[in-house]
Formats: C-alpha cells, sequence, structure tokens
C-alpha cells in the first residue's frame, strides 16, 4: 500500500494516487468482505441493544468546535508527555484482545505499524502473542500493558513482573470487565474467541498460570483461563494491592462516575482512562465523551485523562481534548485496517488519523497542545 501523504500534508492531499479505504466506514466496509460473518461481527458489535455504541458515535457530533485564528500554525507540535515519557502523538492504540481474528499476524502486525509511527501500543492480556513477542516486535517503540486480574493473584502478580522485566512503560487495569457484558451478536453466533483459544498467548507463557492447572490439556488451558477472566469481586482493596505490587505508572480503564475517578486518585492511582468498552459492556452507559467533563471537573488536573469509545478521526480528538482529555485511545479503526491488510492496512489508518489529526489542530489554531484551554466547543 503506497503512501497517501508525504512532504506537505495540503500538497499530498490533493495529489493522493491511493485507492484504499478512507473513512472508518470504509474501512469497516472493506473488512466486512473480507472477514467471516461471526468473527466481523464480534469486533463491531456492542452489548445489548448497542444504545451505548450508537451514542459513543453521536456524543462527538453534539459539540461543535469554536477554533482560534491566526495563531501561526505553520509548525504543529502534537507531541504529549505522560509520566515523564514524551510520545509523538495524543494518541494510543487501545488494548484488543484476540487480534489473530482479524489477521494471522495480530498484535504483532499492529506494533510494528504502531512503531513506524511512533505511536504506543496496548498490548492486552487476551492478546493473540505474547506480552514477550509483542515487546520483541515492538522493539524501542512504547508499550503499555493491559491487566484483567485473574481470579488467582498469583498470576496477576506474574503477569505485572513479566510486563515489567519487557519494558513496558505503564500498567492499563480493565476495571469495566469483571464479566463479559451480554453480547447478542456473540450469543446469535455462539461464538466465544476466547473459547477458540484466540487469546491465550500470555497463559501459555506464565509460569505460574501453568503450574496451576492439574489438566495442562488445551481444553484444561482454557478452562483455567474462562475461570480466572471472570473475576467480580474485583474491588478498590485490590487496585491498592496492585498499585503497591508495581513501579510503573498505573491507570484505569472503564470509569465513566466522577465519584469513581475520585476514588481512583485517593488510591494513588496515576491516570484513568475514561472508556464504556466500546459499547460492548453494559448498554445504556453514557458516551465517555459526555462523562469526560464531570470527571476532568473532579480530577481537576491531579492526574491525566485519557478517552476512547468512538474516535474515529483527527477531530474527534480534537473534541475530546478541547473537553478535558490529555490523549485518547483508537479502538476498531486499527482493527478494521490490520483485517484488511495486515501491517500495511494499520499503517494507512494511522497514517491518515495522524495527518488529519495535524490539519485539525492546525485550523483549530493550535500549534501545540498545550494551547488546548483557548478553544471552546458549544454544545447544539
Ligand atoms: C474486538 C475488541 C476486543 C477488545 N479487547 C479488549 C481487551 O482485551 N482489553 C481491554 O481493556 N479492552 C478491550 N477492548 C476495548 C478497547 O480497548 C476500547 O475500549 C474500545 O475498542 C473503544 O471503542 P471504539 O473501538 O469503538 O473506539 C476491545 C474492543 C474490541 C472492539
Ligand atoms: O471483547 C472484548 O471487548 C473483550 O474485552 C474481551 C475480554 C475478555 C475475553 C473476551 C473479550
Amino acid at each position: 500500500m503506497s503512501s497517501r501523504l508525504e512532504g506537505d500534508a495540503f500538497l499530498k492531499n490533493i495529489a493522493s494516487q491511493n485507492d484504499s479505504p478512507l473513512t472508518h466506514e470504509e474501512w469497516e466496509q472493506s473488512a466486512e468482505q473480507k472477514m467471516k460473518a461471526h468473527e466481523f461481527g464480534h469486533i463491531r458489535s456492542g452489548a445489548g441493544a448497542e444504545e451505548t455504541l450508537r451514542r459513543n458515535r453521536s456524543a462527538f457530533s453534539k459539540w461543535a468546535i469554536l477554533p482560534r485564528m491566526l495563531n501561526d500554525v505553520s509548525s504543529i507540535d502534537t507531541s504529549i508527555t505522560l509520566f515523564g515519557h514524551k510520545y509523538a502523538h495524543p494518541f494510543l492504540l487501545a488494548p484488543i484482545g484476540m487480534q489473530r481474528l482479524a489477521h494471522e499476524d495480530g498484535d504483532l502486525a499492529s506494533v510494528r505499524a504502531a512503531a513506524k509511527w511512533d505511536v504506543p501500543f496496548i498490548a492486552s492480556t487476551v492478546s493473540s502473542y505474547s506480552l514477550e513477542d509483542i515487546a520483541e516486535a515492538a522493539g524501542t517503540n512504547p508499550r503499555w500493558f493491559q491487566l484483567y486480574w485473574s481470579n488467582n493473584e498469583a498470576v496477576s502478580y506474574n503477569m505485572l513482573k513479566r510486563a515489567e522485566q519487557a519494558g513496558y512503560e505503564a500498567i492499563v487495569v480493565t476495571v469495566d470487565t469483571v464479566m463479559l457484558g451480554w453480547r447478542e451478536e456473540d450469543l446469535r453466533n455462539n461464538f466465544s474467541p476466547l473459547r477458540e483459544g484466540i487469546g491465550k498467548a500470555n497463559y501459555l507463557n506464565d509460569r505460574v498460570f501453568m503450574e496451576s492447572l492439574t489438566d495442562t490439556s488445551d481444553e484444561g488451558i482454557i478452562q483455567g483461563i474462562l475461570e480466572n477472566i471472570h473475576h467480580p469481586s474485583f474491588d478498590w482493596k485490590k487496585i491498592e494491592d496492585i498499585k503497591r505490587a508495581t513501579t510503573l505508572p498505573v491507570l484505569l480503564k472503564g470509569i465513566l462516575h466522577p465519584d469513581d475517578a475520585i476514588l481512583a486518585v485517593e488510591a494513588g492511582i496515576d491516570g484513568i482512562i475514561v472508556s464504556n468498552h466500546g459499547g460492548r459492556q453494559l448498554d445504556g452507559v453514557a458516551a465517555s465523551l459526555d462523562a469526560l467533563p464531570l470527571i476532568a471537573e473532579a480530577v481537576n488536573g491531579r492526574i491525566p485523562l485519557l478517552l476512547d469509545s468512538g474516535i474515529r478521526r483527527g477531530t474527534d480528538l480534537v473534541k475530546a481534548l478541547a473537553l478535558g482529555a490529555d490523549a485518547v485511545l483508537l479502538g476498531r479503526p486499527y482493527i478494521y485496517g490490520l483485517a484488511v491488510a495486515g501491517q500495511a492496512g494499520v499503517e494507512q489508518v494511522l497514517e491518515n488519523f495522524i495527518e488529519e489529526t495535524r490539519v485539525s489542530l492546525a485550523l483549530a489554531g493550535i500549534p501545540d497542545i498545550s494551547k488546548f484551554a483557548s478553544i471552546k466547543l458549544i454544545r447544539e
């Protein structure tokens, strides 16, 4: 796939000869054509009646930007600093499990594409390749590790240690998935990628997990994963334990209520990812964009706020940052790139997102991200 954009963005956009999909909707359509219906359905769908999935998009169109003019935007600095690390762009790749559903090379292709554009990658607990293999493919590119708590706590702590040893820079603890949401698409198709072993790499590589099994057949391993990943007794006490167990910054992913954001700050948490898991967990909850202003007010700058669920283009990023986010996560869009064309597809999706973000920041009058306070949004 040839590069759409090289050199000056304006001239490049006009001269583009690239015939790959452009919008998120086009990538989604191409992915649907390539994939088996139940596999595509697992990625696309939300929980329940998909109210939240739809709301994640409509929330963005309810806000309109009041850009600033005459700010000299000839050079745009998109870099941000989180936990003492400087990152080139104000976005990261969201943790998405079982990427082998989309492409054989799975997470390895995604992390290589991320490395090409200096975009940090968040590896999932239920990845298709182990966190060590993903780290090796990342090379020097920054990566974070997303932890799903295991009922066998020793497995969780061992995964934390492995992530530290493999050079991960932060731990993302997902708190909205103590059990899977009511996923009607998967129920209809009787499909569970976890049951098919597509997300087992981190467990196979975990000495503590493997030694805990009485039955180490394929079936015994899957059973062990299912028993560990269903963790309804997860609570704030364990969050404090996790915080004590690692030297890395710890973020909570899946916070929507401002009071939970305050508890997170009080527990010494280093960052919050405002998220509703892409509408895949509790249906009917607020769009993360709508929860963000309340959380920003409660947290009052004490720790960084990230946001995901519904980010599809550069202008979405501008709105999220204007409402108080320090950075956003890109989810389904890069998985569709992966499904359509492997690493090259993810590279193309990221390149378009980076370039649209750059143009959007320039036209909003924001030459560098620290100037965000100057732009306003109005609610339609
Ligand atoms: C197929 C799929 C798998 C996911 N797996 C994980 C996961 O393993 N861990 C996690 O914390 N979030 C997971 N998520 C949620 C994403 O990290 C992110 O919150 C969500 O995709 C954001 O919504 P969006 O993709 O619509 O923008 C998954 C999402 C999808 C679509
Ligand atoms: O599909 C998901 O959204 C997800 O996060 C997940 C987590 C564990 C097992 C299967 C899916």
